[in-house]
């Protein structure tokens, strides 16, 4: 199955409970943007050169381990997942998820894991897995979002809403909702109520409704 939606919609946190519950794993593609972002960063790559980002990902091999908890990103020993939610990372990764080579990247990693998981990302439901079974699509207002990321990031509300809606417009090309989606906004409901919302929908999927 497959979660997507715009930024701090809850992807992570609804697909962790939905996952847990299912008793599955979940897998998070935007982690995995992240740490291309990193290693480009971190090699002083031009972010719009896709030859020197490509470069920086084949000398950085990683692994996405998809703890039901949260997942974790690891080069080699190395723990990188940390490092993959700080704010220079949130302004580059836009930038880097345009590269194609760069989705690929991602996608070969993503196709390589055996079903049954919760995939969770922007375009998991359209363009990587579009034969999920089932598919949803999580939204909310800026507002909403920036007040729920301020509680994780040392910016204020405003910068932090400002920054949303600057990557939901970057990010527009690849985050548009599968056809078959189920949208849920999230702004009215706690946590639980989306997760619970997400696990009705999949019984109902079984069911055949
Ligand atoms: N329905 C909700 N109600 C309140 N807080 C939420 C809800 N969904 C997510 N959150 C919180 O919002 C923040 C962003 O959620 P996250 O799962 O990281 O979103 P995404 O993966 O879409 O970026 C987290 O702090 C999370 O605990
Ligand atoms: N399937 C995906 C997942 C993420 N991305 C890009 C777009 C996002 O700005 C970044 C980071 O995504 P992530 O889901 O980790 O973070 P946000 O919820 O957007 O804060 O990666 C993408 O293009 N396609």
């Amino acid at each position: 199955m497959t979660i997507d939606g715009v930024a701090a919609s809850g992807k992570s946190s609804v697909s962790s409970g939905v996952a847990r519950a299912l008793g599955i794993p979940y897998l998070s593609s935007g982690l995995l943007y992240r740490a291309a972002t990193l290693f480009a960063l971190e090699d002083h790559a031009d972010l719009s050169d896709q030859g020197a980002v490509l470069a920086a990902l084949g000398t950085h091999p990683v692994r996405l381990e998809p703890l039901a908890e949260g997942n974790r990103v690891w080069q080699n020993g190395r723990d990188l997942t940390p490092e993959l939610h700080s704010t220079r990372v949130d302004h580059g990764v836009s930038a880097i998820a345009v590269l194609p080579g760069v989705r690929a990247w991602v996608n070969e990693q993503l196709r390589q894991v055996p079903p049954p998981f919760v995939a969770e990302g922007r375009d998991m439901g359209t363009n990587v897995f579009p034969h999920a079974g089932a598919k949803f699509y999580l939204t909310a207002s800026p507002r909403v979002r920036a007040r729920r990321r301020a509680q994780e990031r040392p910016e204020d509300v405003d910068a932090i809403e400002a920054a949303l809606i600057r990557r939901d417009d970057l990010d527009r090309v690849q985050s548009a909702p599968a056809a078959d989606a189920v949208v849920i906004d999230t702004g009215p409901l706690d946590l639980d109520g989306v997760i619970g919302k997400v696990l009705a929908g999949v019984q109902r999927h079984r069911a055949g409704q």
